[in-house]
C-alpha cells in the first residue's frame, strides 16, 4: 500500500488519480490523502506577496514527514529549487506540451492587434513579465485561484483572456477555448512546467522508490527537468522571480535556454547551453552562473528591489 498526499483542487486531484492508477495498474493499492495548502486558502494575495517558498507543498511535506504519508504528488514547475535535506523528487513524470495558452470565449480575439485594449488574466510574474516585452499594449489583470476559478472570473468580466499553462487546460479539458498557442520561443515556460513531480522522505525504503521509479519516471522528461531545476537553483529563483528555462533533447545532447526578464519586460538576458546528457546538472549549473555573469546578477537583484515595493527603476529599454 501506497498513501499519497495530493492538494485539493481539481487539477492536483488529476494528476494524483493519474499517478495513483499508474501504481494500481502495476498491482499496487493506494490510498490518496487530499489537503489544502497556504496557495489555496490565500487568494488575494499574488504569490509573489505571499513569499514563494513551499506555498503549494509546505502542508504536503508535513504528512510526508510525520510518516501519514509515502509520496506527494506536485505540478513538477510548482516545486523549490532547493528541498529540505529530508525529502527528494524520486521521479518526474511523462512531460506534457510545455507551452503557455491563451484562452477566451471570445475566438476572434487576437493578440496581435495593437489597435484594441485587450486585458489578460494571470497571476504569474514571468507571464506579465514576456507579455509586456512581447506584446506592451495588453494589459494584464492580477487572478489568482485555480483554473475554474479563473474561467468565471474571466466569465463574469474581470478579463477579455487568461493565459494559462497548456497542460493543466488540457487536463481539465478546457482546450476548446484555446485561441492562441504561444510559441516557446517566443514566451518561455518556467522550470518544469508540463511534468508531474513525486516527492518522498529520504526514508522511504530504496525498493519502494524503485517501484514508483519504475511505474512512473520518465527519463527524457527527468534530464530535462534536472538541468532547468539546477538552473533555477543558481538563480535562486523561485515562482516570485520571473525565471523562464527550457531543456529539449537532441539525441544524445541536452540543449538547455534559460534567462531572466525584468518586470516591466524591458530588459531580457536569456542564453544558450549544450552539452551531454549525463551532465544534465552541470549545464543547468553553468547555463546560471553564465547569465549571473552577463548582467543576470543586476537584474536579478533590480527585480528583488522591486519586488519588496521600491519604486521601479528608471531604465534605458529596447
Ligand atoms: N501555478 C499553478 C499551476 N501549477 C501547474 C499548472 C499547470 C500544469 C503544469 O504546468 O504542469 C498550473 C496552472 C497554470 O500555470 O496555468
Amino acid at each position: 500500500m501506497i498513501v499519497i498526499g495530493s492538494r485539493k483542487s481539481k487539477l492536483a486531484m488529476w494528476q494524483t488519480e493519474m499517478v495513483a492508477e499508474a501504481l494500481n495498474a502495476a498491482g499496487m493499492e493506494t490510498t490518496i490523502k487530499a489537503m489544502e495548502t497556504m496557495g489555496d486558502k490565500v487568494l488575494d494575495t499574488s504569490i509573489a506577496k505571499i513569499g514563494s517558498k513551499g506555498v503549494f507543498t509546505q502542508e504536503l511535506e508535513e504528512q510526508l514527514a510525520s510518516g501519514v504519508t509515502d509520496i506527494a504528488v506536485h505540478s513538477a514547475k510548482d516545486m523549490q529549487s532547493q528541498l529540505p535535506e529530508e525529502f527528494a523528487l524520486i521521479a518526474f513524470t511523462r512531460r506534457e506540451q510545455v507551452n503557455d495558452v491563451l484562452l477566451s470565449d471570445n475566438q476572434s480575439l487576437d493578440i496581435d492587434d495593437r489597435s484594441k485594449k485587450i486585458r489578460i488574466g494571470t497571476s504569474s510574474v514571468r507571464r506579465r513579465a514576456l507579455l509586456r516585452y512581447y506584446y506592451p499594449h495588453v494589459e494584464t489583470v492580477e487572478m489568482r485561484g485555480n483554473l475554474q476559478t479563473r474561467i468565471r472570473k474571466m466569465r463574469e468580466g474581470a478579463c477579455d483572456a487568461l493565459m494559462l499553462a497548456y497542460a493543466g487546460v488540457k487536463r481539465m479539458g478546457y482546450d476548446e477555448l484555446i485561441i492562441k498557442v504561444f510559441p516557446v520561443t517566443q514566451i518561455f515556460p518556467p522550470v518544469g512546467q508540463g511534468s508531474i513531480a513525486i516527492e518522498a522522505s529520504s526514508r522511504l525504503p530504496a525498493d519502494k522508490v524503485e517501484f514508483i521509479r519504475a511505474c512512473l519516471n520518465d527519463h527524457d522528461s527527468e534530464v530535462c527537468l534536472l538541468a532547468e531545476r539546477a538552473f533555477l537553483k543558481t538563480l535562486e529563483g523561485g515562482c516570485s522571480i520571473p525565471v523562464f528555462a527550457l531543456a529539449t533533447l537532441d539525441q544524445q545532447d541536452i540543449v538547455l535556454t534559460g534567462g531572466l526578464v525584468s518586470l516591466d519586460g524591458r530588459q531580457i538576458v536569456m542564453m544558450q547551453r549544450r552539452g551531454a546528457i549525463g551532465e544534465a546538472e552541470s549545464i543547468g549549473l553553468e547555463l546560471g552562473k553564465e547569465i549571473l555573469d552577463n548582467d543576470g546578477r543586476e537584474l536579478l537583484a533590480r527585480i528583488r528591489r522591486e519586488q519588496e515595493g521600491g519604486p521601479p527603476e528608471q531604465v534605458v529599454g529596447p
